[in-house]
């Protein structure tokens, strides 16, 4: 593979693990991407993956039902502990080495995520894949795959969704939006475009780190993405 990148985050929803159901966890979803994932890592490209959680749990859901907001967030980033660790453990049943970080202290379950640590992990070859969020509540885990990346000294985000980039309104909702091919962080943050929160895009810009928004089920898969194919949108200072 001639991809230009070294090491990246890929951001992988909860949603895209639970395939055509709002809920869980499919088989068939989780090891179509940890294939993806397996092949790029395979190449010698270095992978840090943030795993989201709304398939489990979404804190503003349960914090509607009742539950205070901090204890909803909570459960939430416990929700993405449970697809961190099916998503590495599909990643090894590839035959590629991984290895699941908790951004909280839970020490039969999974190392605590330290930068030093994960980035020997990345070193030595391991896919590693970070769940519990920023370990904060009111974040999401789009601003902890930003937070992450630049931890981690990676050269991009990518956040795998539904959509195939970002567009001039939610293509879900508005049959007529247009896709952008580049957009930088100010036009993306101003015209409130909300294909991440506006955390996650102010944390990159400040940090210079480029995202790329690509559908996970694009053809071209996660190999293809990096190498350019496919359709996506850079969010980005212009190249
Ligand atoms: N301007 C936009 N461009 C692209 N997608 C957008 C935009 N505004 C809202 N979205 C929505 O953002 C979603 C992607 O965000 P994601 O975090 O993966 O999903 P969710 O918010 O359901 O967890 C898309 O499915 C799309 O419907
Ligand atoms: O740093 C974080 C990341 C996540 N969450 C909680 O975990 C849930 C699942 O994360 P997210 O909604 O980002 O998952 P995704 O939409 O990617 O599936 C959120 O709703 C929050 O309740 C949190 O409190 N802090």
């Amino acid at each position: 593979m001639s991809s230009a990148h070294k090491r990246i985050l890929l951001k992988v929803s909860g949603e895209a693990l639970a395939g055509d159901n709002s809920f869980g966890i499919e088989p068939p979803y989780l090891q179509r991407i940890a294939g993806q994932i397996a092949d790029v890592a395979r190449s010698g490209v270095q992978v840090a993956i943030v795993v989201g959680g709304g398939n489990i749990f979404r804190g503003m859901a349960g914090a509607a039902d009742g539950t205070d907001r901090v204890t909803a967030d909570l459960m939430g980033m416990l929700g993405t502990m449970i697809n961190a660790l099916a998503l590495s453990n599909a990643i090894m049943r590839q035959g590629v080495m991984s290895k699941p970080f908790s951004a909280a202290t839970m020490p039969s379950v999974a190392d605590t995520f330290t930068a030093r640590d994960a980035k020997l992990a990345l070193e030595e070859g391991f896919v590693v894949v970070l769940g519990g969020g920023t370990g904060n509540p009111f974040f999401t885990t789009d601003t902890a795959a930003t937070l992450r990346a630049i931890e981690l000294e990676c050269d991009v985000v990518l956040k795998g969704t539904k959509v195939d980039g970002v567009y001039s309104a939610d293509p879900m909702k508005d049959p007529t939006a247009t896709r952008y091919t580049q957009i930088s962080y100010d036009d993306v943050i101003k015209q409130n475009l909300k294909v991440m929160d506006t955390a996650a895009f102010a944390l990159a810009r400040d940090n210079a780190m480029p995202i790329i928004v690509y559908a996970l089920d694009d053809k071209a898969g996660l190999a293809g993405v990096l190498e350019g194919k496919g359709l996506s949108t850079r969010v980005g200072n212009p190249l």
